[in-house]
């Protein structure tokens, strides 16, 4: 059995520190330390980290640096990037930082070159993203591609879906982009409500391919370009569905042409996946060149993360931060807070990343990690947050971390809205912090309330591709840390299989062994579906 990391020395005097500085106010670190911005700040590659307002002093971060030392994070990362199997419960590598690598070669320690196959995806991705926009793919009665419809969910939708809004202000202007990922046909119906079948392209986008939500919607998508194109059904299958699949036997056998199948290995996990094939609608969005910046912009970021010693590596003190305050302050929640309405699908995608690689209590040896991982992960888009929720933040009495990202300029440059945007963002992490005592018990603000602050120059592809992969980075990073494996996620098995046991109950009221509350509740839906 490994050593817990809450028995090493470095956890042990991360405690003894916490019983001092847990007492502090912000306010009282910031009086003490007139240079507190400028050494616990950093800028990056063109983005600016500021962590001042963390609940730490330089002795924190001394101490945070010999935990990432003992715990040898930066052994872990060196084993990612280099193709070994980190994934150990599955037996894999997790090579998502080769699919935006420019190397020539990346030889994993199984004896393959990764790479010759990433850059022949990536010009299969651009040959086709390159029929599309320019209206060369066209569907079966002969008119261009004007809708496309990702079919995916979890990992094979929320990335693609995130970057897809994030990135508007720079997609084609005749193409437009819908994501369909629940199982509810409140998803899908309206969708297709609102298209023509003779000019969308759909891509089912799903790594296993036999993930439920996304066989039926598929299924049904399929069903209605059929219907829709009759005698030329065979032309519409062929033109008009790609897919995007780690499982190429089963997209073949759903009826997908060979020519429109994109593969990923095994090796890229779903929820780091938005820089394979996964990410192909964006990119049809976007344009290939768009998309290649994205991976720039990530391979940078990979790159100072391998490189920059951990005082300043910005997703390493992501990490160290958020490990601070979950399991030394108690916070157990982080709010995200981009003051961008283009990021607004962000938090969702942090959710998965986050909550769904570490949201576990064991390490992969079967043993407790013993101490708590993941933070419960939400938050939504600046400022109307202000107008929601952020009122529990400043006066619920909750500890609750927030991360903001906002970008010092706006590709949608409407007279003052951005000053205004920008000045509630620094208004808010200013308020959490500080808080306000006018003597008023009813309207005093406590304050103390921890934050970092994420600033990009725009929001580009690069800049984009910089974002996601510090957050990619992070997770892993405390994955490292805590010593669990960031890769898999056993937990979501149990209720997939309860669902498919329990769906002759709600179909037929076949009876099915189960608690007398699920018996019960699912006799109720029986009555109310069939009234007679
Ligand atoms: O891409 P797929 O194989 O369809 O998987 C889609 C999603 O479903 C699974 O249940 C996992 O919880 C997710 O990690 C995954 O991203």
């Amino acid at each position: 059995m490994t050593r817990s990391i809450a028995d090493t020395p470095a956890w042990q005097a991360l405690t003894r520190h916490a019983a001092t500085l847990r007492p502090k106010h912000l306010r009282d670190l910031f009086a003490e330390d007139r240079e507190r911005f400028a050494r616990f700040s950093l800028e990056t590659d063109g983005l600016l980290f500021d962590y001042s307002k963390q609940r730490i002093d330089a002795q924190t971060i001394a101490l945070l640096a010999d935990l990432a030392t003992e715990a040898d994070v930066r052994g872990w990362i060196a084993r990612m990037f280099a193709g070994d199997a980190v994934n150990g419960s599955e037996g894999r590598a997790a090579l998502h930082t080769a699919l935006r690598s420019s190397a020539a070669s990346l030889v994993t320690p199984a004896g393959e070159d990764v790479m010759p196959a990433v850059r022949d995806s990536r010009q299969r991705m651009r040959d086709f993203c390159d029929a599309v926009r320019s209206g060369r793919l066209r569907g079966y009665s002969g008119e261009p591609i004007r809708a496309v419809v990702n079919i995916g969910i979890g990992g094979s939708d929320l990335g693609p879906r995130m970057a897809t809004a994030a990135l508007a202000a720079f997609a084609h202007p005749a193409l437009r982009i819908h994501y369909v990922s629940n199982l509810d046909a409140a998803d899908l119906a309206p969708v297709l409500e609102n298209l023509d079948p003779r000019s969308t392209l759909f891509i089912v986008a799903s790594k296993t391919f036999t993930t439920l939500e996304t066989l039926a919607n598929a299924k049904s998508a399929r069903d209605w370009l059929l219907t829709a194109s009759g005698d030329a059904a065979d032309a519409a299958m062929a033109q008009q569905f790609a897919a995007v699949t780690a499982n190429a036997g089963e997209a073949l056998r759903f009826g997908v042409a060979p020519g429109k199948l994109f593969e990923f290995r095994d090796w890229v996990g779903g929820r780091f996946s938005l820089w394979s094939p996964v990410g192909l609608p964006l990119a049809l969005a976007i344009g290939m060149d768009g998309f290649e910046q994205m991976l720039a912009g990530a391979e940078r970021m990979d790159r100072h993360f391998r490189d920059a010693p951990t005082e300043r590596n910005l997703p390493l003190l992501m990490a160290l931060l958020g490990i601070w305050n979950i399991d030394f302050l108690g916070a157990w929640n982080l709010s995200i807070s981009p003051y961008t309405q283009s990021l607004r699908w962000l938090p969702e995608y942090l959710q998965q990343l986050d909550m769904e690689s570490n949201g576990k209590s064991r390490r992969p040896d079967g043993t407790p990690v013993g101490v708590h991982t993941a933070p419960v992960v939400w938050g939504g888009a600046g400022s109307n947050t202000q107008h929601a929720y952020f009122q529990l933040l400043h006066q619920g009495g909750w500890l609750i971390p927030s991360d903001f990202i906002a970008c010092a300029a706006s590709d949608y440059p409407l007279a003052g809205h951005h000053e205004k945007l920008l000045a509630n963002c620094l208004a808010q992490a200013e308020a959490l912090a500080f808080g306000s005592d006018n003597g008023d018990p009813l309207r005093a603000c406590p304050g103390n309330q921890p934050s970092s602050t994420l600033l990009l120059p725009r929001l580009t592809p690069f800049t984009l591709g910089q974002l996601v992969a510090a957050y990619e980075h992070k997770v892993c990073a405390q994955a490292a840390i805590w010593g669990i494996n960031p890769f898999d996620q056993w937990g979501v098995e149990l209720g997939k299989q309860l669902a498919a046991r329990l769906l002759p109950a709600i179909e037929s009221g076949a009876a099915v062994a189960t608690d007398p509350s699920t018996a019960g509740l699912a006799a109720w839906l029986r009555r109310h579906r069939s009234p007679a």
